[in-house]
């Protein structure tokens, strides 16, 4: 064991100094703390982790290893050591541009786990808090972090709130349960300990308000239904009318006349719990929230507000588009959010089911033309949970999601609870990475239709010159796109023209860092930028050069912006040309 009294975090690691992980009181070092230590911060952070924190640590030889690690960090916060190896393995043109998310459940949070989703292609990691104990997700993000920072990924964490909904607390066995036709079932919001034969507890007391004998209740958007025939207080009695499964935590909607019966709940789309959840994501660390059932921009603008108070508007706010409210209000959701997830789990509860491809597609064009990420959520592999392979419906799915060119593409029970996690993933994997390839030779013509977004000079002035930038990149086949993005805005402009190309985003903004995890094509590297632009773009390029990963003759499109804050009065924006010597 040896004693260390003063660890100084060299000046270009102020990001890390930010960054949770480093937090005196959770050093991350995993160790009893003892002697003082003085954590030492530079220009940037000054004020954000407060100069010269007192704290103290032992750390033994292991971890002084690790100490020596961290020195040599900032080479794996330039290009994560995925996007490496795919840009060796496949060149430029060829590397991933549509992002993948893995939900983590129990199959798939053990580190080795972990490590093999992140090197499987893993972008981002959900956390759904419906299920399991903050202390579960709290180890599991715990585990994410040390693997960004040990092993040089770079995968963002998001949680995912429970928000208001009717769904099964108990159906009276510990997994599914068969449902047979013309069986009775009381569906109750009582407690009560331990199981019941043919009693579904409800999680929400008001579930059964406004019900009407003749109802229909619809388990999972089909998987079993059953006619309400006598309503007892608050309890239902009901016959099973279309025989199926009870799965735990089934969700229910009830129809009638053959149209949902549209429900006045009483309770906020953010719960109590769904703001204690806020509070732990905001204590962790995590990169994105996403909102349960969003049925307005209301939520979303109220958390917004929220997390700037705490200093956490580094945090990014998805809505999950999940019900019927919600796509009558679609524009201002999309609006007042960071991104949008299409939960069809749940869409697919509120809408007849023909009608998802249709609204899947009109949110995407939406968030594209407003230039908002968009996530494509649910059953995409759905078989993959107990089979090894997926259907050839499944693939085609996904395939039509890459090509209508979604940001990205989720896993939920697949990685979550499935035997074939990784499975899963590389099928996402090899089936976006083809179909980007076919639909970059089919669509070249297809360009974005052009829905100004900017209002002001400045603003317009960015977006011309990153739709510019995108289509002369597309004409000329450059290798590679660079760009100088503070707060990841001029590297979403250019993603949202989904050039061929990759979009090397620098920032020396951690949070944009990892938000930029979310968004088509774009690979985020991390370096200290100055006010010097073309040094900045030299640093840039030498990161990626010093890797070998751009060699003499290539040739790179940098687009830069020189923000009135940086450059004393004047605001300007560029696009160069420049051939790697
Ligand atoms: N943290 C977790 N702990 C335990 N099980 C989980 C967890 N996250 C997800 N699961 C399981 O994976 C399944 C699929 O995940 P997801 O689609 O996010 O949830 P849901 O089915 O509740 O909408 C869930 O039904 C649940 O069984
Ligand atoms: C992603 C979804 O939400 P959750 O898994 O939280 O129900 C969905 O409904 O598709
Ligand atoms: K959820
Ligand atoms: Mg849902």
């Amino acid at each position: 064991m040896a004693e260390v009294n003063a660890i100084m975090i060299p000046a270009h690691f102020n990001s890390i100094a930010k960054n949770p992980v480093f937090d005196v009181k959770r050093s991350g070092f995993g160790m009893p703390v003892i002697g003082p230590a003085v954590w030492c911060n530079r220009r940037r952070t000054k004020g954000r982790v407060g100069n010269g924190v007192k704290a103290t640590m032992q750390v033994d030889l292991e971890d002084e290893e690790r100490l020596k690690r961290l020195e040599g960090l900032e080479a794996t916060l330039g290009l994560d050591v995925v996007a490496e190896r795919e840009l060796k393995e496949k060149g430029f043109w060829g590397m991933r541009k549509t992002k993948l998310v893995c939900t983590i459940g129990p199959a798939c949070n053990a580190i080795e786990d972990l490590e093999k989703l992140a090197l499987e292609g893993m972008n981002i990691a959900r956390l759904n808090m419906c299920h399991n104990s903050r202390e579960w997700h709290c180890d599991v993000i715990k585990k994410i972090k040390k693997l960004n920072l040990e092993k040089g990924f770079c995968i963002s964490v998001m949680i995912d709130t429970e928000g208001s909904q009717i769904h099964v607390v108990d159906h009276g066995a510990p997994s599914s349960v068969k449902v047979e036709d013309g069986s009775i079932w009381l569906f109750t919001a009582e407690k009560f300990e331990g199981s019941r034969p043919f009693t579904v507890q409800a999680t929400y007391e008001g579930f059964s308000e406004g019900i009407q004998v003749g109802d229909s209740i619809v388990i999972d958007g089909g998987m079993a239904s059953f006619e309400v025939i006598e309503k007892i207080g608050n309890d239902l009695s009901c016959r099973c009318t279309d025989p199926g499964l009870f799965l735990p935590r089934a969700k229910c909607s009830f129809w009638r006349d053959g149209r949902l019966v549209v429900r006045n709940h009483e309770s906020p789309t953010l719960s109590s719990k769904d703001w204690s959840d806020i509070e732990f994501g905001i204590s962790e660390g995590v990169d994105f929230i996403a909102l349960s059932f969003v049925n307005s921009a209301d939520p979303v603008k109220h958390l917004k507000n929220y997390l700037l108070t705490k200093s956490a508007k580094s945090v990014r706010v998805l809505a999950k588009i999940e019900s019927l409210e919600s796509l009558q209000n679609l524009e201002e959701i999309i609006e007042a959010s960071d991104g949008i997830m299409v939960a069809r789990g749940d869409l697919g509860v509120e809408i007849p089911l023909e009608q998802i491809p249709a609204v899947q597609e009109e949110i995407i064009s939406v968030c594209r033309e407003l230039n908002k990420p968009v996530i494509i959520a649910s059953q995409l592999l759905e078989s993959m949970v107990e089979y090894p392979t997926p259907t050839r419906a499944e693939v085609a799915d996904v395939s039509e999601a890459v090509r209508q060119y979604a940001d990205a593409l989720m896993l939920s029970g697949e990685s979550a609870i499935g035997s074939y996690g990784q499975k899963a993933l590389s099928v996402l994997q090899m089936a976006s990475s083809r179909m980007e390839l076919w639909s970059r030779e089919e669509n070249r013509k297809n360009f974005l239709p052009q829905h100004q977004l900017g209002v002001s000079l400045h603003d317009r002035i960015a977006e011309e010159i990153c739709n510019s930038a995108a289509e002369l990149a597309n004409r000329l086949s450059v290798d590679a796109i660079f760009v100088l993005t503070n707060q990841g805005h001029m590297a979403s402009l250019l993603s949202r023209n989904r050039p061929s190309p990759p979009i090397f985003a620098l920032t020396d903004d951690d949070s944009t860092r990892m938000a930029l995890n979310l968004q088509w094509g774009v690979f985020p590297l991390r370096i200290d930028l100055s006010e010097d632009i073309e040094a900045n773009i030299s640093r840039g390029i030498e990161v990626v050069k010093s890797k070998g990963l751009v060699k003499q003759g290539d040739s790179v499109l940098v687009v830069s912006e020189i923000s009135p804050a940086r450059a004393a009065s004047m605001a300007s924006q560029s696009i160069q040309l420049k051939t790697i010597v």
